[in-house]
């Protein structure tokens, strides 16, 4: 028997990556990453206001090159059996398209108008429609947010929708419907991108866009008319089906298959978000926390519908049937910002040596900063006094999503230096995942072990040591650096045939695990004081907000 080869591609914040896979070992034939030009030139983003935006071309460009750079270099013999590609991105990462299923900013007119790019998960333009569609929702009878943990986020597709829709009249005129980045993407490959009949991800609809099979598809049509007329049909124009990832998309296009040189019959999965792909490929099992650590946090736990189906788990991103793993339910949960939050520090150091002493230098010391600020910060006792901070520097997405929350550092001195701060925000990261921990556990859903993957979990022994401290548990790290690309290939396997099931495929393609971290006994206890009093300051900080909040409406 041949061997088949599959490829998983995954789409990062900051770049894509392709993974070609033995289909039968998981070992890898061919791998290359992109970074997406325009977004690294900032265009199109002014964080300033958290407006983040992807261009299309960045995505297309990125397909391109991210495969051709894994095929680079492997045998005819892998190229030609090729079976199946699946691709998992950010999200919710939605983009406004016409008729045809084309990004607007493909169009002409519209290729440097941000709001008709894709609008990146940790865009949170959208705060002031998330809280209207939270209000108006708690105030039905069925409230639809009860799925998604009761509060609806600015990161997610509606807010976004009707953000674009209220400021923008040419996109208003042009969009015809929207499609994540997940389904476009995959859409693209299979050569149809038509909104109304391309398959959609359970993934995307089920977590981001109210979708659930109790109402038959997404709210009713009086959910979204009430919340603002501009929002009246649309509900037709997007989807009432949506598929697992084991399933097939279509087969790749002639046009892809050409461009890419594999063969015309590859099958296209459905895709999904990159947690959740990424989750899968690190072996998550029931009552598994798989934490994919990177720039922020995606938490994502897995248990039979008959045990857990019946709970309501407040306060997460969402319980859906078969969003990580067919046949059972999907939770996710996260942090809007981790390694997000050590950049921005040493970004704080490194811009004014930059003004200074010029890029060159600044370069030179941003590639050594973080692992010297980690061994610095190693070195330091943990006691009951050390600076507390609180990790909303990009907002809090869970537990009780609350986008308008900032970060806080509390506790500084004249002997606090870089790395008694550093140290300080590592922690805040840490007491953030066991902020969601507990609260998974509060709402029923028992926690048996704790998988890592992602940037953060592989390069930093400080910060994950830290974390199984602040846990008290112990964290297997997935051997695979790109576990989210890999487990992308798994269900290609699955949807292109070459395994029956995906725990199949996991069984034949897994790498497992490398390294296991385990708590300190003698940091435990003086964690878990420091835990409690992250929890009060974080209580005032969120007091302060809402009370800033009430002051600036009565001034306004
Ligand atoms: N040595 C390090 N210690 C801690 N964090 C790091 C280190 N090196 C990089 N990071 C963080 O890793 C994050 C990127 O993670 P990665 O998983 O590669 O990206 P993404 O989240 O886009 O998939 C950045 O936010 C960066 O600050
Ligand atoms: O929010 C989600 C999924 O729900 C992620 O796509 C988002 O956190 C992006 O993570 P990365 O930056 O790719 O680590």
């Amino acid at each position: 028997m041949k061997n088949k080869y599959v490829i998983g591609i995954d789409y990062g914040t900051d770049s894509v990556r392709a993974l070609v896979v033995n289909a039968h070992t998981g070992e890898t034939a061919g791998t290359s990453v992109f970074e997406y030009p325009r977004w690294k030139a900032g265009k199109y983003c002014d964080p300033a206001v958290s407006r983040f935006r992807q261009h299309p071309l960045d995505y297309l460009e990125g397909l391109e090159s991210s495969v051709a750079g894994a095929l680079k270099n492997v045998d005819a013999e892998v190229r030609q059996n090729i079976t199946g590609i699946s691709i998992d991105t950010t999200g919710s990462t939605p983009v406004a398209v016409n008729r045809n299923g084309t990004p607007l900013a493909l169009l002409t007119e519209f290729a440097e108008n941000p709001n008709g790019m894709f609008i990146l998960w940790k865009d949170h333009t959208a705060n002031a429609e998330a809280e209207e569609i939270n209000e108006l929702a708690h105030s039905l009878e069925t409230d639809y947010t009860k799925y998604v943990g009761g509060i609806y986020s600015s990161e997610w597709f509606w807010s976004k929708i009707l953000k674009t829709l209220r400021i923008d009249e040419k996109v208003r005129e042009k969009a015809f419907s929207w499609v994540e980045h997940c389904d476009w993407i995959s859409a693209e490959l299979t050569g149809n991108t038509d909104p109304l009949t391309m398959r959609r991800s359970r993934c995307a609809a089920g977590h981001k866009a109210l979708w659930h099979s109790e109402y038959g598809g997404l709210p009713p049509e009086a959910f979204f008319a009430t919340l603002d007329p501009l929002l009246t049909g649309l509900r037709e124009r997007l989807f009432s089906e949506t598929e697992t990832s084991d399933k097939p998309m279509g087969t790749i296009s002639s046009l892809w298959a050409e461009k890419l040189g594999i063969p015309s019959d590859v099958v296209i999965g459905v895709g999904a978000f990159d947690c959740h792909m990424g989750a899968v490929g690190a072996l998550i099992e029931p009552y598994s926390l798989c934490k994919v650590i990177g720039t922020s946090t995606c938490d994502m736990l897995v248990a039979p519908n008959e045990e857990i189906g019946h709970l309501l788990i407040n306060g997460i991103c969402g319980q859906v049937d078969g969003s990580i793993v067919p046949g059972m339910l999907g939770m996710e949960a996260g942090q809007s910002g981790f390694g997000d939050i050590y950049a921005w520090f040493a970004k704080l150091i490194t811009t004014p040596v930059s003004d200074l002493l010029g890029e060159e230098t600044a370069r030179q010391l941003s590639d050594k900063l973080l692992p010297h600020l980690a061994k610095q910060a190693s070195l330091l006792p943990v006691t009951e006094n050390d600076i507390i901070a609180i990790d909303w520097w990009n907002g809090r997405r869970t537990p009780d999503a609350n986008h308008t929350l900032k970060g806080a550092i509390l506790g500084l001195n004249l002997a606090s230096d870089s790395a008694h701060v550093f140290k300080a925000l590592v922690e805040a990261t840490a007491f953030g995942s066991r902020n969601i921990a507990d609260r998974f556990r509060s709402e029923g859903v028992p926690i048996n072990e704790v998988i890592a993957i992602g940037g953060v979990a592989k390069k930093s022994t400080f910060v994950m040591q830290t974390l199984s401290d602040v846990l008290n548990m112990p964290i297997k790290v997935a051997s695979s650096d790109q576990a989210c690309a890999l487990g992308a290939a798994m269900f290609a396997a699955v949807a292109s045939g070459v395994h029956p099931t995906l725990q199949d495929a996991q069984k034949a393609m897994s790498s497992g695990f490398d390294a296991e971290y385990h708590p300190r006994p003698e940091v435990v206890e003086v964690y878990e004081k420091l835990y409690q009093k992250y929890l009060r300051a974080g209580d005032f900080v969120e007091h302060e907000t809402k009370a800033r909040k009430v002051m600036d409406l009565k001034t306004a």
